[in-house]
């Protein structure tokens, strides 16, 4: 049985540019990628952007391990990832943190690894990163102080200062990370 090592924080945290490098890092450590409704080609992660409707019938057939929905948008996890992490692997997704008291229960092995910043850092890496309205920025900081569901053991490492000091941290917290 692999692990399935959860990246949380709030948007703008850095959780993606964390993963990116942690994949750099440990080779045959691979990121989930996520199914969302968001339009194609709106920049960030590599995900598979798709409409609604689309999203629905997948999630009726049973295609998502978890799904939620945030910020207006939906998220899945696509269903072989479970198998991947059932046969040993172990993967990194970027997941909500109100998604894992569920996640906790389809992967026994959840890992966490739980990404903040002050929010003055928070306010300046999305209007940096220009993949919202001002309006949609307002929204995501709102939502950034909400707190780690109880019950979760997560791993707190700050991402405010560089990113290869965060990255550092935690590979020390994740270890031993398989491929
Ligand atoms: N340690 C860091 N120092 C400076 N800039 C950073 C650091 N980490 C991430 N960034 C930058 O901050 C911005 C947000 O990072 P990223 O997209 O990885 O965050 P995220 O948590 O995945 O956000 P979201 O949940 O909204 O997708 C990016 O432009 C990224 O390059
Ligand atoms: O605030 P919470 O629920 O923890 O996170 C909600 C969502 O925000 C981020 O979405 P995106 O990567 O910016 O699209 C996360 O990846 C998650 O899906």
């Amino acid at each position: 049985m692999g692990r399935l090592i959860a990246v949380v924080g709030p948007s703008g945290v850095g959780k993606d540019s964390v993963m990116e490098a942690l994949c750099a890092a440990c080779p045959g450590l691979l990121p989930v990628r996520r199914v969302i409704t968001r339009a194609p080609g709106a920049g960030g992660e590599d995900c598979e952007a798709v409409s609604v409707e689309a999203f629905e019938a997948r999630r009726a057939a049973g295609a998502f391990c978890l799904h939620w929905e945030a910020h207006g948008l939906r998220y899945g996890i696509p269903q072989d990832t479970l198998t991947q992490v059932q046969s040993g692997q172990d993967r990194l997704a970027n997941l909500s943190r109100a998604v894992l008291p569920e996640a906790q229960a389809v992967f026994p092995r959840l890992t966490v690894l739980h990404l903040t910043a002050r929010p003055e850092t928070l306010a300046a890496r999305l209007s940096a990163r220009n993949r919202e309205t001002p309006e949609e920025i307002a929204r995501r900081l709102a939502r950034a102080p909400f707190a780690l569901p109880e019950g979760v053991p997560a791993v707190t490492v700050s991402n405010d200062g560089p990113l290869p000091e965060t990255v550092a941290r935690a590979l020390q917290a994740l270890q031993p990370v398989r491929g």
